[in-house]
């Protein structure tokens, strides 16, 4: 567990911070001392967070994918400790079945808008010598069939803070992938039976807590995180080194 206080003074912008993960990630940011701005698109699921986290959180009705309104508010922040990228999703379907605009849908949210939020808050964490945690998926790069698109753009994220820790040495980029977290989003997408399926496919035969990747962001957010950049660390259990998991009933369609 990291010391109280260890983000006092410090300040991070948080997508999806009205739901899952994002919510724990912002929780225990600020219990640590941050000052947390939260962005999602659904203003009351960002309220609850905020009655919840007290003072230090605050934040914004905002759609990623809308570049001037985003790009528009995070410059706006000015100084930035940490971005975290967790805004994300997409849709189940065989690749078959991704139409043109899905593809591009899923590609946006996950690759070209999360880019774009990097961009946008590159002075303000080049000031403080900022932090960037992208939340991807479980081994991308392997194919994961039935998310084609979510697989393509999250190795496109991977490869973008691997390049970027090369040409920004100022800021500290991170990918952190999580394997199965049972939030509400994933469950909309999957049904129990599936997703106790797939964790106990898992060398550790357990999920990842929200609590856990929250540590995790929190962590690469301080001092600890010193001597790394660049660098994807899998909270999947150990389910990418066995298997990328399967999210269609048959890998071929
Ligand atoms: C190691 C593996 C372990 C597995 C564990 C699971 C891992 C993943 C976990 C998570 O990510 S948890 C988060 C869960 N929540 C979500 O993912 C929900 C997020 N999804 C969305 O918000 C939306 O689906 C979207 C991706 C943002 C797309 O929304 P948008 O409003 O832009 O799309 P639409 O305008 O509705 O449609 C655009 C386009 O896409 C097609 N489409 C939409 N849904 C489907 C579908 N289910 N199947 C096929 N196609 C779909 C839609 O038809 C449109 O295309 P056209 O018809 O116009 O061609
Ligand atoms: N749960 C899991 O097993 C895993 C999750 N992940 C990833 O972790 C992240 C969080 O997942 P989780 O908490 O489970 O799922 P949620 O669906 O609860 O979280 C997604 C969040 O992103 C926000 N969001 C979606 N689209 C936009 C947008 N265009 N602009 C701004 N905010 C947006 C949503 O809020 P709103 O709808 O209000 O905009 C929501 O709060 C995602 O990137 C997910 O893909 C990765 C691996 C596994």
């Amino acid at each position: 567990m990291l010391p109280d206080g260890v983000l006092r003074g410090k300040t991070a912008l948080v997508s999806g911070a009205g739901s899952g993960i994002g919510r724990a990630v912002s929780l225990r940011l600020v219990e640590l001392g941050a000052s947390v701005v939260g962005v999602g698109r659904r203003a009351e699921r960002l309220a609850e967070t905020a009655s919840l986290a007290g003072e230090g959180f605050r934040y914004q009705a905002l759609d990623i994918r809308d570049r001037a309104a985003a790009g528009a508010f995070v410059a706006g922040l000015g100084g930035l400790d940490l971005l975290v990228n967790n805004a994300g999703g997409q849709f189940i379907a065989p690749a078959s079945a991704i139409s043109p605009r899905g593809f591009a849908a899923v590609a946006d949210l996950n690759l070209t808008a999360t880019a774009s939020m990097i961009q946008a808050a590159r002075e303000g964490l080049a000031e403080r010598g900022g932090r960037v945690v992208n939340l991807s998926l479980s081994a991308p790069e392997r194919g994961i069939p039935g998310l084609a698109h979510s697989a393509a753009a999250r190795a496109g994220i991977a490869a973008l803070t691997r390049t970027l820790a090369r040409q920004w040495p100022g800021i500290r980029l991170f990918c952190l992938a999580p394997g199965t977290v049972l939030t509400e989003g994933v469950g909309e997408e999957l049904p129990p039976e599936q997703l106790a399926r797939i964790v106990a496919k898992t060398p550790l035969g357990r999920d990842t807590s929200t609590a856990e990747v929250a540590e995790w962001v929190a962590a690469l957010g301080t001092g600890i995180a010193d001597a790394v950049s660049g660098s994807l660390i899998e909270l999947d259990g150990g389910s990418g080194l066995v298997a990328a998991a399967s999210l269609n009933e048959s890998e071929q369609a």
